[in-house]
């Protein structure tokens, strides 16, 4: 059997099937820790290429608990479905008030070695059974340093990790990963548009790690109180610029258009994480369509932290669809949507009138868009014309 088939199979055959997705879609009460779908509810089973996603918004529950009790920290929920429920949102909210959520655990796995390069080899385990071959995780450092970061996050003790240090162990617990579930992942480190102050360490830490699996920086933080980027954020966006880092910047997910527009025109940003916003400026839009700007699309995200209509058919994505635009599909935050990438593809197919041309055609977009060496790229492209039946080089 097909690798990829043969995960899914293993995945996706739990008594435990179609959990949270069907009941926060119908509204019905049942909770379960990490949506499963069943083998029919999977809607593209074949290789996929995610470049939007969380790490910190992608660890495992039963890890937080775990992790929790070895170091002996007391949680207000002690069962994972407890936990779960303390967690994840089930309702549109707002960004504010998802971004709230990290608070509920960060302060578990921040400043503890093991536990970073733990979710880091977890998370390329999680991925590898979604079926994705290549994937490009963010995360801010500083959120799970307690040394050398001001303020301390969390309301940490000071101690001895690095906002290097976690960089060096993620990548260890990404390489990891890589080598025992046979896919590849890299990383992107992430400015907080809350924090200017982190930002140069970032672009730093970006050179500095470039050739150990960091390809790129990100803005990632709540627009929606501060959507014009902040001096120090551009400075380190004209570092990058200068040494060669590649960009993404989180624009136009519940900020304003204008967002989207000094994110490319002024940080220089190669993809849009989010972008949605976008539409409201038509003549933007048509100038991103035209230069083939990457927009990195979270379905069951935008629907949760409210920057779009909850009614799928009206997603900016059926738009980016019909005008052949050049977009991924991506989990963002699975921990605290309880989802998954099968679950974003099922939402796609099921409310928006996806199809496996699509799903292919966006896969191929999502990898000539990643921010792999060329050489790496082509192969990965390889890889999909080869899974997809297609023969190199067919156009869409
Ligand atoms: O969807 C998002 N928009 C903006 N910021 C986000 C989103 N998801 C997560 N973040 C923030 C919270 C995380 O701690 C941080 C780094 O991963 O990025």
């Amino acid at each position: 059997m097909h690798i990829i088939a043969r995960r899914a199979a293993v995945g996706f055959g739990s008594p435990v099937l179609s959990s949270l997705c069907t009941s926060r879609l119908t509204g019905s009460r049942r909770l379960f820790t990490m949506a499963e779908l069943s083998p029919e509810q999977v809607v593209f089973n074949k290789p996929k290429v995610e470049l939007h996603v969380h790490l910190d918004g992608a660890i495992r529950v039963q890890t937080i608990l775990d992790v929790a009790k070895r170091r002996g920290i007391r949680l207000q929920a002690d069962t994972a479905e407890a936990m779960t429920r303390n967690i994840i949102l089930e309702e549109p909210a707002t960004l504010t008030s998802f971004l709230g959520k990290f608070a509920e655990y960060m302060h578990v796995v921040a400043g503890d070695r093991e536990a970073i390069k733990r979710i880091a080899y977890e998370f390329v385990e999680d991925k590898a059974k979604e079926g994705v071959i290549y994937v490009e995780v963010r995360y801010s450092p500083h959120f799970l340093a307690n040394a050398k970061v001001d303020p301390i996050p969390w309301d940490q003790e000071e101690g001895d990790l690095t906002p290097d240090e976690v960089v060096h162990l993620v990548n260890e617990g990404l390489g990891e990963g890589e080598r025992a579930f046979n896919i590849k992942a890299r990383s992107i480190l992430c400015c907080m548009r809350h924090m200017p102050s982190w930002s140069m360490d970032i672009v730093e830490l970006c050179k500095k790690y470039r050739h150990e699996g960091v390809v790129a920086i990100d803005l990632a933080g709540d627009e929606s109180l501060n959507c014009e980027a902040n001096p120090e954020h551009r400075s380190a966006y004209e570092e990058a610029v200068r040494s060669g880092v590649h960009r993404t910047v989180h624009a136009g997910e519940v900020g304003p258009a204008s967002a989207v527009k000094e994110a490319v025109e002024v940080l220089k940003a190669e993809r849009v994480g989010h972008g949605y916003r976008t539409l409201e400026d038509q003549a933007l839009y048509k100038k991103l369509l035209d230069q083939n700007m990457h927009f990195e699309v979270c379905p069951i995200s935008s629907k949760l932290t409210g920057a779009c209509d909850p009614d799928f058919s009206k997603h900016p994505v059926v738009t980016f669809r019909k005008d052949k635009a050049n977009y991924s599909l991506n989990t963002d935050d699975p921990l605290i949507f309880n989802s998954n990438l099968h679950l974003d593809y099922n939402m796609a197919y099921k409310y928006m009138g996806f199809t496996e041309e699509e799903f292919k055609r966006l896969n191929i977009r999502s990898a000539e868009s990643c921010f792999l060496p060329e050489k790496e790229k082509k192969e990965l492209l390889h890889k999909l014309y080869e899974a997809y039946g297609m023969i190199q080089r067919t156009a869409f």
